[in-house]
């Protein structure tokens, strides 16, 4: 297999169309086809695939919705004899058994780029979008080669590379993924009985909660159709937290107990680099509302080589002034404050 296969991807949406712009952009030979022409044609407008000819792809992958995956895999399998087979659903055991029953398993390899928005479709699609997340790969019954050439396009798309067991996985995104999708669209749900001025009330806190709750419901059925009893336990877990609140005899007690949970847990997400926790530290400064000081900060910053590894700015619109926060290594925090401090800015907080 050439280091850079020719690749097919079937599924010209958010997933496939990201993967093709991605690859296409890394130098790879991709085709894409969708079984909505109109979904192919964008696909082929904006540069992620060009439509398939008559040599056979090396490499498959299939980006379609999640219940349709294996079959779609298995025709893949058939079609394509010489061709190794990817796919990028969000449960992986059901995949893996379905290319075990069309007898190819030995050609095909899980994926899934834990990485997506909230949209669908290619309109969507973006090049860089897995890059700096995890991409879990499945091996299955999968011969090294195959599962090296699989790597490769995790790698392609500058994804931080996992290996797992396809039922391990299902049991942890059932926790990290499927169940966070159902608490915040319940979260959102709750707002049934609210009116409108008193929905325009919310700040911050219930934005980020239920940013996931615009997600299409299709995919997110099929998800929990395909994941069914991981989703279940997960969901009795959180279930038993929120009776445990409802029912306690000082309910300040008991949510003092989920938050400290939560808190402890909150630290072990992984930050934007994925592998590890967040273990930087913030330096709020204080930022005028006019054209370019956000630019001025980011370079008073450079200068003493900070390397900004987050930034969050908290601003109200009409409000003279807002805060920006800079999230850099621990050690980079004093000589940073100390140089924006010198450059004239009011640092509020490090
Ligand atoms: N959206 C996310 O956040 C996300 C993240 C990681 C993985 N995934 C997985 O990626 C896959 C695709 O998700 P998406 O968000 O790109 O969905 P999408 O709805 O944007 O795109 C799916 C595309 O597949 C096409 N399609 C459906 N059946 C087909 C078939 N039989 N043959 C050819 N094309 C077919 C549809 O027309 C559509 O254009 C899913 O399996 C999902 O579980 C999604
Ligand atoms: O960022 C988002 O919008 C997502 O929900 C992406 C997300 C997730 O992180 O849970 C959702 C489903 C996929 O299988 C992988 C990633």
């Amino acid at each position: 297999m050439p280091a850079t296969p020719r690749t097919h991807v079937i599924g010209a949406g958010l997933i496939g169309a990201s993967i093709g712009l991605g690859l296409r952009a890394a130098g790879w030979d991709v085709t894409i086809a969708d079984a909505a022409a109109e979904a192919e044609r964008l696909a082929w407008g904006i540069g992620a695939g060009d439509p398939l000819g008559h040599e056979a792809p090396e490499l498959v992958i299939v980006a379609v919705r999640p219940s349709a995956t294996g079959e779609v895999v298995a025709e893949a399998l058939e079609r394509w004899p010489g061709a190794w087979v990817t796919d990028v659903a969000s449960v992986k055991a059901p995949v893996l058994e379905a290319a075990r029953a069309a007898g190819g398993s030995a050609r095909y390899v899980g994926s899934h780029p834990m990485a997506g928005r909230e949209v669908s479709g290619g309109l969507a699609a973006q090049s860089d979008l897995f890059s700096a997340r995890p991409w879990v790969v499945c091996a299955g019954d999968a011969a090294e080669e195959v599962v090296e050439t699989v790597r490769s396009v995790a790698r392609t798309l500058e994804s931080d590379l996992v290996e797992m067991d396809a039922s391990a996985h299902d049991a942890a995104v059932a926790r990290v993924s499927h169940a966070p999708q159902v608490v915040a669209s319940a979260a959102a749900a709750a707002l049934g009985p609210l009116g409108a001025d008193d929905v325009a009330l919310a700040g911050q806190g219930l934005r980020d909660v239920t940013r996931i709750a615009g997600s299409p419901p299709a995919m997110w059925a099929d998800i929990a159709r395909m994941n069914h009893a991981a989703l279940v336990a997960t969901l009795d877990h959180i279930i038993g937290d929120l009776e445990d609140v409802r029912e306690a005899d000082d309910i300040g007690e008991a949510l003092t107990d989920l938050i400290a949970r939560g808190n402890l847990e909150v630290e072990r997400i992984p930050g934007k680099h994925g592998g590890k926790t967040r273990e930087w530290r913030g330096v709020t400064v204080i930022v005028p509302d006019e054209p370019g000081q956000l630019v001025r900060l980011l370079q008073d910053a450079a200068s003493v080589g900070a390397n900004v590894e987050d930034l969050s700015i908290e601003h109200s619109p009409r409000q003279p002034v807002g805060l920006t926060t800079l999230f850099v290594e621990p050690a980079s925090a004093p000589p940073l404050v100390e140089a924006l401090e010198r450059a004239g800015w009011t640092v509020a907080a490090s």
